[in-house]
């Protein structure tokens, strides 16, 4: 689903945000980025959702050469993957329902069709009493979960997610994670950005941890050493 050869990306700052990154992801995986500030999750992010095209390498994202995308496709790729950010970004003079059918109304759906989408979406995140309520007067988890419900409305088979548990609680945090592993349990590939490294471990999936734009471990994160001795 997700395959990366080589790939480096140099900002026109001079900066090189990756470096000679390799990896592929089967369809229907569930994987985590981690990596400390500045390694370079989001870079790698953007290169998959083609906000930033990779300098040098190639990026294949479900059989298709992002190198070779020409703009008019952009947007048909854009809605293969769904993308939830860590301040969600909702439109707060609409309301739930409208947040969430955004994306639709862009793809052009008619609007029973928009209708019977959204309510799906919103049944899935466990908000589907809210759709009227303006989504400033919800808690900071369900706001997030109407930012999921909104990346998943057009049913894309693959999920990004940059630091979606960033504002949570760890209940919360764990929570969003469930809702993820249900999406990625019906097939939809989820890669996600955290620096929870306590909750990524819990989940044990595969891991890629970027250090300074390299990848330097891909795998399950080991355990950590409890007290030292045997
Ligand atoms: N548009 C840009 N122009 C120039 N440099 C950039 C740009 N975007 C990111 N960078 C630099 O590239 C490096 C990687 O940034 P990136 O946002 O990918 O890291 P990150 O791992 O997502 O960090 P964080 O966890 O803080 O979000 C950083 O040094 C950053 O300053």
């Amino acid at each position: 689903m997700i395959s990366f050869s080589q790939v480096s990306k140099r900002y026109p700052t001079g900066h090189e945000a990756l470096g000679g990154i390799s990896f592929d992801i089967e369809p229907a995986e569930m994987v985590f980025l981690t990596g400390h500030s500045g390694a370079g999750k989001s870079t790698l992010m953007k290169l998959i959702m083609l906000m930033e095209r990779a300098s040098t390498g190639q990026v294949i994202i479900g059989g298709r050469n992002l190198n070779r995308m020409r703009a008019s496709q952009i947007p048909f790729h854009r809605r293969q993957v769904g993308v939830v950010f860590q301040n969600h970004q909702l439109l707060f003079d609409r309301s739930v329902f409208e947040n969430v059918a955004l994306p639709l109304q862009v793809a052009g759906f008619h609007s029973r069709e928009v209708g019977r989408r959204v309510r799906a979406a919103l049944d899935k995140v466990g908000l589907l009493d809210k759709e009227k309520l303006n989504p400033i007067t919800l808690s900071g988890g369900e706001q997030q979960r109407v930012g999921i419900a909104r990346a998943v409305v057009n049913k894309p088979p693959l999920l990004l997610a940059d630091e979606p548990t960033g504002n949570l609680d760890p209940a919360l945090s764990a929570e969003i994670m469930k809702l993820f592993a249900q999406f990625n349990a019906v097939g939809v590939t989820v890669m996600i950005a955290s620096h929870d490294l306590a909750l990524v471990r819990r989940l044990r999936k595969r891991v890629l941890t970027l250090a300074n734009g390299s990848l330097v471990h891909d795998g399950l994160l080991p355990e950590p050493q409890v007290g030292g001795g045997v």
